[in-house]
């Protein structure tokens, strides 16, 4: 049995928010597979709680019913289910009000030992009310975790009061912040890259690398979340967490070693390091925009304000579903480097990469007839189809004379490792019962994240501009391309179709 299938400690799973989307689409499956992998002990059980009136006969049902359409079939196997869907309980209780509290009690009651997890799968405005209500009924013990979902607030103000609400029940040490991106298998290998290999450290800096870009590409659009992707766009839903985060695991410098506190101290100091992004250069630096009717994948589809729900007549939503945008690490290391970043909704493929572009050698010594030579480039393929590629030049085989060719390296982690590895989901909801925060973001990050995003919030309501339309199935708008091209470089948009 390896590692991340050793079973972890006996636990009570609460999932507030249970009836939600993200509960029943990501958190119940992975929990199914992580049961199914043999790392959940039969004491374990998982208790959902939202405010619907549910029986717990109800709520099994219901995530029966989830659980065959977001499983793959071959997942699904008569003995795991039997024992998953008795695990599954439900109590009805809000989380601004006193109902149902006494049930959730009365139903942990005598397991005070054993680990207990509140995942708050939540908006975060019930982050506090739940914690003091957790408190009230004497729930938190000192085996107790939450799991905050992101976003953890709206902005900074209201992050910082979360994390007071949150912080005035559980110690630090007892609070996950969840970015499941950093559960992801490859974003966890850009550290065994980095510092697991001698090869790369010595060129990872200003004088070698021209610059990097991060692409999180989404075919989808906002799949029925309209009403909370509406107040929050793109740089809210994605950059001022996954994108950070992902900057941060490129930037940071070697922590002392893979503790907690060691990595989570290398990355904050990349995100104090950032230029900030104000009123004098967010012209330059960003790029909204929004997606209309177009094709994605073959299919039709419709563009933003219609599946958004813009009533009709009603002012034209101005949220991004695109934001590209360069940005620059002030330290020795980086000084000079932009790391250009996007992510969108409605684009042509889904695809989350990493590419690492180096500068360019000094001086050809080929002739003009064996064709351009082309700066390396080191991509990382966090998803679909996970590996790691390092383009370089090769002679063309054959006679003829010397003729260059770019040629690639190719770990691709399913032809090397020929095993099901845990999904983001199942790894982080197994570390909390660890007690492992290593791959969770701690209240400075969030923090210093959310500040240095919210300059740029304010600089867009300042400036009032509209976000740039662009078609549903292309790269995002035109402008996009020509922030880049400004500087002379070119989106690798080639390498994420061609996978
Ligand atoms: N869905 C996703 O893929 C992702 C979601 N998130 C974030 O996770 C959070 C939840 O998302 P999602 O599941 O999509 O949202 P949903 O709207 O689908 O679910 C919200 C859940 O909260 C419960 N709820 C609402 N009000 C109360 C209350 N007063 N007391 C107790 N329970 C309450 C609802 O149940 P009921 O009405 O029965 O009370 C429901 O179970 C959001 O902040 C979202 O941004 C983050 C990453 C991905
Ligand atoms: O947190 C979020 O992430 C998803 C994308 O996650 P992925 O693992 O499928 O890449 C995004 O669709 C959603 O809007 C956002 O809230």
């Amino acid at each position: 049995m390896t590692s991340h299938t050793a079973p972890v400690e006996t636990f009570d799973y609460l999932v507030f928010g249970g009836t939600g989307d993200l509960a029943l689409r990501k958190l119940l499956p992975a929990l199914y597979l992580r049961d199914k992998a043999g790392q959940i002990t039969p004491e374990s059980r998982i208790l959902g709680v939202s405010r619907s009136q549910l029986s717990p006969a109800d709520y099994k049902a219901k995530a029966e019913e989830a659980l065959r359409r977001h499983l793959h079939k071959d997942d699904i196997d008569e003995t795991t289910w039997g024992r998953f869907i008795d695990r599954i309980d439900y109590v009805a209780a809000d989380a601004t009000a006193t109902n149902g509290w006494d049930q959730l009690q009365e139903r942990l009651g005598g397991r005070d030992e054993i680990v207990r997890v509140f995942y708050l799968a939540t908006s975060p405005e019930l982050f506090g009310p739940i914690s003091e209500r957790l408190q009230a009924f004497g729930l938190v013990t000192p085996k107790s975790r939450v799991v905050l979902e992101k976003p953890i607030g709206h902005d900074l103000e209201s992050a910082r009061q979360i994390n007071d609400e949150v912080g005035s029940v559980f110690a630090e040490e007892q609070i996950y912040r969840i970015d499941h991106y950093l559960g992801k298998e490859t974003v966890q290998n850009l550290l065994a890259l980095r510092f697991a290999n001698s090869l790369f450290e010595p060129v990872w800096d200003a004088g070698h690398v021209d610059h990097v870009q991060i692409t999180v590409a989404e075919t989808v659009g906002v799949e029925g979340r309209g009403g909370y992707y509406d107040t929050s766009g793109a740089l809210r839903d994605m950059v001022q967490n996954h994108l950070m985060q992902l900057l941060c695991l490129v930037g940071m410098e070697p922590p002392v070693s893979l503790d907690q506190e060691s990595v989570r101290d290398e990355k904050i100091k990349v995100l104090r390091s950032l230029k900030p992004i104000g009123p004098e250069n967010v012209a330059g630096c960003t790029v909204r925009g929004q997606y209309r009717a177009g094709a994605v994948e073959g299919a039709a589809v419709g563009a933003y304000a219609e599946e958004a729900g813009t009533a009709p007549g009603a002012k034209p939503s101005n949220t991004e579903t695109f934001v590209a945008l360069k940005v620059e690490i002030e330290n020795w290391r980086w000084s000079g480097v932009p790391f250009y970043l996007r992510t969108g909704k409605r684009m042509p493929a889904k695809v989350s990469e990493i590419v690492i572009q180096f500068r360019q050698v000094p001086h050809s010594i080929f002739p003009k007839t064996a064709g351009e030579i082309t700066p390396n480039l080191l991509i990382v393929r966090l998803q679909p189809d996970e590996s790691i590629r390092l383009n370089l030049m090769a002679k063309d085989p054959g006679p003829g004379g010397m003729r260059l060719r770019e040629a690639s390296l190719n770990l691709s982690f399913a032809e090397t490792f020929k095993f099901r590895f845990p999904d983001a989901y199942e790894r982080l909801l197994m570390d909390v019962v660890r007690g492992n925060p290593t791959l969770f973001m701690r209240r400075d990050e969030v923090e210093a994240a959310w500040r240095w995003t919210e300059s740029i919030l304010d600089a867009w309501e300042a400036r009032g501009d509209s976000v740039k339309p662009y078609i549903a199935g292309t790269w995002g708008p035109s402008q996009s391309v020509a922030m880049i091209e400004r500087d002379g470089r070119t989106w690798h948009d080639d390498a994420m179709s061609n996978g």
